[in-house]
C-alpha cells in the first residue's frame, strides 16, 4: 500500500483526491491536513466520505508528512514551494496540484504569481506532469507539477497538429469556458450563485496566468515558440471544461488525415477519447471522470481547423491526473481507481 498524505483536505480538489482514493486499491490515505478544521472528522464536513475515510483533518506537520510515500498538495500557490525542499530531502515523492512547480522560467511565475519563487532548485528539478506527452520522466520523478486545468484542455486538443508541423504556430486560439469549481471552495462574491447564474462572461482576456503554460507545453510540442491567444470564460454550471481551439492549416489536404492523426496519437491513452469528425463533446459526458474526451472539425471552406476538448476541471484537471500520475510514479496500472465512467445526466 502506498501511503499517502494529503495537504490541503478541505478544498475541491482535495475532496476530490480522497473521492478517488477511497476505492483506490493499492494507495491508503494516512494523513489530510487543514489548518482551519483540524480535529474535525472529514466525513462530517464531507458525508459523502461517510464509511469510506475514517479520519479527522490535522494540521500539517512535518514528521507525519515526511513518514508518507507520497504527498499531495492541494494548497493555493505559494505553499508547496515552501514545504517540499524539506520533504525531498527526506525522499518522499510529491504531486503538487497547485502552479508553483508547472513554470521553468521563474521570472515570468513570479510576474504572475506576484511572489518570487522560493525553490529554484526543485522547479529546475519538477516533471510537468501531463501523462500523454511525458510519461517516462514522470515515472522515474520525485516532485511532479500537476498540470493547471485550463493548460489541460487546451494542450491535449492542440498537441497532435503541433508536434507534426500541420498549423501555423504563430495563430492558435484557445476559446476555454470553466465552470464554477475551478476557482476553489473559498468564498468570493464574485463566485456566488446569485452573481454567476443564468449569466456568462469572459474574463483575464488581457491575459490569465495559465497562458504562460499553456505556452511553455505546445512550444515544447512544436520544437520553437508559439503564439497563442487563451481567453478563459466563466459558466454557470459547477464542474467542466469546454475549450474550442482554433488553428490555421498550413496544407488544406491535411484535413483528409487529421482525424486519423488523432486517433493515432491517442490510441494508447487511456484517458483520451476522440470522437467521431463533427461531434460535438460536452462536459458532462466527462463529469466525475479522468477522460479527455475530443473532436474535430472544418469549416466550409476554410483552412482552419477547430478542435473541441472537455474535461472535469476537478479530475483529468486536478485530482484525476494527480491519480494518474502517483499510478506512473509507483509503476501501477494507469487506470487504477480512475475507472469510473462519467456520471449522467
Ligand atoms: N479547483 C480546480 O478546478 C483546480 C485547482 N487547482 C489548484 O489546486 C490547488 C487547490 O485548489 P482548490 O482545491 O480549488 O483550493 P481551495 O481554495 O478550495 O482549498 C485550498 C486548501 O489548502 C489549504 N491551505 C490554504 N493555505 C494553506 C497553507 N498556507 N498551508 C497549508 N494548507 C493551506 C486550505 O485549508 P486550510 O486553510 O484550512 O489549511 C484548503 O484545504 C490550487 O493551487 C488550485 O489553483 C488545480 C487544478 C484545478
Ligand atoms: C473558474 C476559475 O476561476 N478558474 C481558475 C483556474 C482554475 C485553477 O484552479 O487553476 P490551476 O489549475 O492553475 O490551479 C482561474 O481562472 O484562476
Amino acid at each position: 500500500m502506498i501511503k499517502v498524505g494529503i495537504v490541503g483536505g478541505t478544498g475541491y480538489t482535495g475532496v476530490e483526491l480522497l473521492r478517488i482514493l477511497a476505492v483506490h486499491p493499492e494507495a491508503e490515505v494516512v494523513c489530510i491536513t487543514s489548518r482551519s478544521e483540524a480535529g474535525m472528522p472529514v466525513a462530517d464536513m464531507y458525508p459523502n466520505l461517510r464509511g469510506h475515510v475514517d479520519l479527522a483533518f490535522s494540521e500539517p506537520d512535518a514528521g507525519v508528512l515526511a513518514g508518507c510515500d507520497l504527498v499531495f498538495f492541494a494548497t493555493p500557490h505559494g505553499v508547496a514551494m515552501r514545504m517540499v525542499p524539506e520533504l525531498m530531502a527526506a525522499g518522499v515523492r510529491v504531486v503538487d496540484l497547485s502552479a508553483d512547480f508547472r513554470l521553468k522560467d521563474l521570472d515570468t511565475w513570479a510576474d504572475w504569481y506576484g511572489m518570487a519563487h522560493e525553490s529554484a532548485e526543485w522547479a529546475e528539478k519538477a516533471v510537468y506532469g501531463l501523462p500523454e506527452v511525458a510519461r517516462a520522466a514522470i515515472r522515474d520523478a520525485q516532485l511532479v507539477a500537476n498540470p493547471g486545468c485550463y493548460p489541460t484542455a487546451v494542450q491535449l486538443g492542440f498537441l497532435p497538429l503541433l508536434e507534426q508541423g500541420l498549423v501555423n504556430p504563430a495563430r492558435l486560439i484557445a476559446d476555454a469556458k470553466s465552470g464554477a469549481s475551478g476557482a476553489g471552495r473559498q468564498g468570493k462574491i464574485g463566485m456566488l450563485h446569485g452573481e454567476i447564474g443564468e449569466s456568462f462572461k469572459a474574463y483575464g482576456a488581457s491575459g490569465h496566468r495559465h497562458l504562460p503554460e499553456i505556452r511553455q507545453g505546445l512550444s515544447a510540442a512544436a520544437g520553437k515558440g508559439v503564439g497563442v491567444t487563451f481567453v478563459p470564460h466563466l459558466v454557470p454550471m459547477i464542474r467542466g471544461i469546454e475549450a474550442t481551439l482554433y488553428a490555421e492549416l498550413v496544407d488544406v489536404a491535411d484535413f483528409d488525415r487529421l482525424q486519423s492523426l488523432y486517433e493515432a496519437r491517442y490510441e494508447n491513452e487511456p484517458f483520451v477519447d476522440v470522437m467521431p469528425f463533427g461531434c460535438h463533446p460536452e462536459t458532462r459526458s466527462v463529469r466525475g471522470a479522468n477522460h479527455c474526451r475530443m473532436a474535430l472539425h472544418r469549416q466550409e471552406n476554410s483552412n482552419i481547423v477547430i478542435v473541441s476538448s472537455v474535461i472535469d476541471n476537478l479530475v483529468k484537471g486536478a485530482a484525476g491526473q494527480a491519480v494518474q500520475n502517483m499510478n506512473i510514479m509507483f509503476g501501477l496500472d494507469e487506470r487504477l481507481g480512475l475507472s469510473a465512467p462519467a456520471l449522467l445526466p
